[in-house]
């Protein structure tokens, strides 16, 4: 789950993107990286780690121009080898730079396709520079010395048409400027927005609203799916839907996990979506568990929090923030393997003793994915003295893996596959366990916009909105992606060579 800006301005835009990236860091700690364009030149710095490490100030000085764009990764393909790190480029036509935020589920033909077809060669193993080599084919069949917006549009819906799986996109184009498109289901968040100067409008694209709140852009609405919006370097503005059918499903563990509770996705603020998950979760807990005697709601810091206070509102107990969480360890489900995660939770969250000893307390955390974070956290809060500890999930049961952005490529890790409430309450640890419907977590999503009437929610049903996923998939992305498999690759590359190097010669 990356994150992604692009800004088209009247000065330089260098400062403002790496703002737009910090605050969209939660969505993709492995990597970042800023491209702009200054006299017709790319300006490129992008290296593993977060934003504040790999951004110095003699690379913000080096990231000259008006127009620029810029990525957090979480990867979901390839390595994490910072030859795959984003934004890519490519040379043809005109100079193409471009930053992905999802998952092709297509990746493997398409760069088969491209270089028998093209005989371009894709020369890591991301999704996303395959993308834009299929971008740049597209742009590349027609051959004027510029293109016009009609122009990008054609070549958004070729690319809509061989493509399939999530992507938010934002590419740049030498002596063009910004093209944004987000795929015909809308998997992933795209909205922009805009900024008035003296010089004229500014325009900036973002995976969350909270990128534009904070460049002090003015939130002008989502980039619909399968839109394409294109914006010239002097800030001229066209837009299309450039496919034939579109069905919006976003994908709804955005509102679950990963989006900014200050950010609205479609329409739906993520924080009032978290809080009815709250209330639908309360209000089952109600129902279904009057014989348990709770004495306290307790959150799993951070994203349950808004959750969690709602629950305890509902269910009329006091809310006490039993764990404290260390400000200076990141996410820990989007950390690359099991190993890092694992250690990851105890440094990141301690209980205070005096909130459980004794207690019958309500953990509430909005979902349980691998059981890294549960089984651990059960265990602290009887160490600290629990009488009884129950645990509330704000998600229902994670059971198949994700193939539009969320790196969950094996079902085998998700603690719930395969397993019922009573084994995951057993192998969690819990006196109780009690998941969300996953009718009232779309109805909790929905509330906020009942226009949206489907969700991507293939890892709670096994449905796969793109429809090209079947077993045989599931197989290969497992046996390529799970987390020995992963490792035993990430030890094999990590002293081989890349074709971009930025590091070399610069005393990192
Ligand atoms: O079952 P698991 O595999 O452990 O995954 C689920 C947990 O991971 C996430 O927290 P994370 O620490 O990533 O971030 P947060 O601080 O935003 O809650 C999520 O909020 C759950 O707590
Ligand atoms: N999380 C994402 O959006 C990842 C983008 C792309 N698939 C990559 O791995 O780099
Ligand atoms: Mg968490």
């Amino acid at each position: 789950m990356c994150g992604i800006v692009g800004i088209v301005g009247t000065s330089p835009v260098n400062q403002a993107i790496y703002d737009g990236l910090t605050v969209l860091q939660h969505r993709g700690q492995d990597a970042a990286g800023i491209i702009t364009i200054d006299n017709n030149t790319f300006s490129l710095r992008k290296a593993n780690g977060l934003v504040k490490d790999v951004f110095h100030t003699r690379h913000m000085k080096r990231l000259q121009g008006n127009i620029g764009i810029g990525h957090v990764r979480y990867p979901t393909a390839g390595s994490s080898s910072s030859a795959e790190a984003q934004p890519f480029y490519v040379n043809s036509p005109f100079g193409i730079a471009m930053a992905h935020n999802g998952n092709l589920t297509n990746a493997e033909a398409l760069k088969e396709r491209l270089f028998t077809k093209a005989r371009r060669h894709v020369n890591t193993t991301s999704d996303s520079e395959v993308l834009l080599n299929i971008l740049a084919y597209e742009l590349g069949r027609n051959d004027k010395m510029k293109l016009d917006a009609a122009d990008m549009f054609k070549a958004i819906s070729e690319v809509n048409q061989q493509v399939s799986g999530g992507y938010a996109t934002i590419a740049m184009i030498i002596g063009h400027g910004i093209l944004a498109f987000r795929d015909p289901h809308g998997i992933r968040p795209l909205v922009f927005g805009k900024r008035e100067t003296e010089r004229g409008v500014e325009y900036m694209f973002a995976s969350e609203s909270v990128a534009l709140s904070i460049d002090g852009f003015e939130f002008v609405r989502d980039v619909a799916p399968g839109e394409a919006i294109y914006v010239t370097e002097d800030g001229q503005f066209y837009s299309q839907i450039c496919a034939d059918k579109t069905m919006h499903a976003p994908c709804i563990f955005e509102f679950v996990y990963f989006a900014r509770p200050d950010s609205n996705i479609d329409n739906m603020s993520v924080y009032a979506t978290r809080v009815n998950m709250g209330t639908k979760l309360g209000e089952k807990i109600k129902r279904e568990w009057a014989d348990k005697d709770i004495d306290v709601v307790i959150p799993i810091p951070e994203t349950s929090c808004d959750i969690a206070l709602e629950i305890a509102s509902v269910l009329n107990l006091p809310y006490r923030q039993g764990f404290v969480k260390n400000r200076y360890i990141g996410r820990t489900f989007i950390m690359p393997g099991q190993e890092q995660r694992k250690k990851s939770v105890r440094r990141k969250l301690n209980a205070i003793d005096r909130e459980f000893a004794g207690k019958n307390v309500l953990l509430v955390d909005d979902s349980i994915v691998r059981g890294t974070t549960s089984a651990q956290i059960v265990e602290m809060a009887r160490d600290a003295g629990a009488k009884n500890v129950y645990f509330a999930s704000a998600a229902p049961e994670v059971r198949f893996p994700n193939v539009y952005g969320i790196d969950m490529p094996s079902a085998a890790e998700l603690i719930a596959h395969g397993r019922d409430v009573e084994d995951i309450n057993a192998s969690i640890g819990s006196d109780g366990l009690i998941y969300q419907s996953i009718s009232d977590l779309k109805d909790a999503v929905a509330l906020e916009n009942p226009e949206i009437t489907r969700f991507e929610t293939s890892v709670f049903d096994g449905q796969y909105i793109t429809g090209d996923v079947n077993q045989d998939y599931l197989n290969r992305i497992d046996a390529l992606r799970n987390d020995s498999a992963k490792s035993t690759r990430e030890k094999a590359m990590s002293a081989s060579l890349e074709l971009h190097n930025q590091e070399t010669g610069e005393g990192e």
